[in-house]
């Protein structure tokens, strides 16, 4: 396991937006988390990155207790996490935007490493566009890019595909898997296709649990997972 969580919780006022998660990843797999709006996704993958501090319960990280680090100390131990959009400079140019991502990587050859990085996500030929005139999908594979460019041991993608042309996300699919297992990968995806394609496995949230967690077959003919997606109450 390259990292595993125990009892985290996070509460917004009254709202247990993340009650009590228990969560292992392996190193070098493809994991899916999804579950219906507002089940706490988005938050669980902010305290994983330290984006937000958790109210309680541990992350560990390659052995090492990283509950309470800061987010930069955790992307330097190889946790990029990248989340629509506001990651990215909108008034700088790609190339700019990658080099901030790659600078934080000593010893790098600049140029070439933001070529590299550019060139992985397909964007290469955008180098002098500001990031604020690509189109969505582009700035999506920015996003992942300078995810990329951090050499992260695990990369967590929100949403990753929000946007994309229907020959994007085949793109999109390839590059991930070109990722992994050098690189474990955590991806919130709303695209059932995306989620079945690429996931080994998938964990589902609801209301801040863990609904379930399995390979795509089991989720699939999970009936609690069923009920959930369909709102059915007592799921
Ligand atoms: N900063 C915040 N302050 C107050 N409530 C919040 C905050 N962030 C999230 N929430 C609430 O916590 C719950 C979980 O939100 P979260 O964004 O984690 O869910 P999600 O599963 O990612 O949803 P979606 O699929 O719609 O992105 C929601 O009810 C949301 O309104």
């Amino acid at each position: 396991m390259i990292l595993e969580a125990q009892g985290l919780a996070r509460a917004f006022g009254g709202l247990r937006a993340v009650d009590g998660v228990d969560f292992a990843l392996r190193a070098g797999e493809i994991h899916a988390l999804i579950g219906p709006n507002g089940a706490g996704k988005t938050t669980f993958v902010s305290l994983l990155s330290g984006r937000q501090r958790a109210d309680a319960g541990t992350i560990r990280f390659d052995g090492a207790d990283i509950t309470r680090l800061p987010a930069h100390d955790r992307v330097a131990r190889g946790i990029a996490y990248t989340f629509q959009i506001t990651s990215i400079y909108a008034g700088l140019d790609v190339f700019a935007n990658l080099a901030l991502a790659v600078q934080r990587q000593r010893g790098a050859d600049l140029a070439a490493d933001v070529r590299a990085a550019a060139a992985r996500v397909g964007l290469q030929d955008h180098l002098a566009t500001r990031a604020g005139e690509l189109s969505y999908g582009h700035q999506r594979l920015l996003e992942v890019g300078m995810g990329l460019a951090l050499q992260p041991r695990l990369l967590i993608l929100d949403e990753p595909t929000q946007g994309l042309a229907a020959a994007e996300i085949a793109g999109f699919i390839a590059l991930i898997r070109s990722l992994v297992p050098a690189t474990t990968v955590l991806l919130i995806e709303h695209n059932m296709e995306v989620v079945m394609d690429l996931a080994q496995r998938i964990t589902v949230l609801n209301f801040g649990k863990v609904l379930a967690t399995g390979s795509p077959e089991e989720i699939r003919a999970n009936p609690a997972v069923q009920a959930a997606y369909l709102g059915t109450p007592d799921a």
